[in-house]
């Protein structure tokens, strides 16, 4: 990977947000997140991971004393300038409408352009492409099967050519078999094109296998990050999901958690 430059990196410092009367995330800072890197955002349910991916989108109201991507002040951006950079992807995604896949690529783009350009049409299908889902084209998004429609909100995020892309689970609809095949995908796309790319993942093994960056909450404070092997360690396990757990090696190499016991809560 190329050696990052400091107009390429996410800066979040000070981090707090406020959702009715529960206090969801409470002085948060992260490691600088540089281009290029695939972060794994780990915790337990309610620890804030959502509601993280949605301050960093400026989809909720958070403060922050920094929140910078490269020279930009995001905190400062209005609401689209903000989407253009940082796109987020839910983890429900709305119903979907009765439009092919590359109508609804085509729509996607328009957000930002009026017509509908050979351009445009190039572009949408390069990005199928890219996630190997060429073929589902000229299919109706609303008789796709739940991960179909989930990579199409994948590529409709990415046909914007965001600097951040914020997923949340997105391989919570996914197969055994996509679910790698999408987190090769991604550690691909994040290197290739200089894309930070941080997700919520529940799987841990998958984040040990494929992240070059994991960060760990529980309730709403980061109590870890880093190499994902000094993150997903039995004492950090311990705090943040409440289990007895050890991290072994398999015979190929990968390291593996495996659950010993449920702590008293
Ligand atoms: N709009 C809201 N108003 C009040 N509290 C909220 C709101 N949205 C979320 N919360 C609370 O904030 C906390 C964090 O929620 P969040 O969805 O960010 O967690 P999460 O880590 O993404 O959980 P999960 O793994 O279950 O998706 C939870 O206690 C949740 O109940």
């Amino acid at each position: 990977m190329a050696t990052p430059t400091p107009t390429e990196l996410l800066q979040v410092h000070g981090l707090s947000c406020r959702l009715g009367r529960r206090q969801v995330l409470e002085d948060l800072s992260l490691p600088d997140l540089a281009a290029g890197q695939l972060v794994a955002l780990l915790g337990p349910n309610g620890s804030g991971k959502s509601t993280l991916l949605k301050s960093l989108a400026g989809l909720v109201t958070a403060h922050a004393d920094v929140l910078r991507l490269g020279d930009r002040n995001l905190g400062a951006l209005p609401a689209h300038a903000r989407a253009e950079v940082l796109r987020y992807l839910p983890q429900h995604l709305p119903e979907a409408i009765h439009l092919t896949v590359i109508e609804a690529m085509l729509v996607a783009l328009n957000a930002r352009a009026a017509t509908r350009t050979p351009q445009a049409l190039d572009k949408a299908e390069a990005v199928l492409s890219s996630l190997g889902i060429a073929a589902l084209g000229a299919r109706y998004l609303d008789e796709l099967s739940g991960g179909q429609q989930q990579l199409v909100g994948l590529a409709q995020a990415l046909v914007h050519e965001p600097a951040v892309l914020l997923l949340d689970e997105p391989l919570a609809s996914l197969d055994l078999n996509y679910q790698h095949h999408a987190m090769q995908l991604l550690k691909r796309l994040a290197a290739d094109s200089e894309l930070l790319i941080v997700l919520v993942v529940h799987d841990l093994n998958i984040a040990l296998r494929y992240a070059d960056t994991a960060l760990l909450l529980h309730q709403g404070r980061l109590i870890a990050s880093g190499d994902p092997l000094t993150v997903i360690t039995p004492n950090y396990l311990g705090t943040a999901f409440s289990v007895r757990a050890r991290v072994e090696t398999c015979s190929l190499g990968y390291p593996n958690v495996l659950v010993d016991d449920l702590m008293q809560l």
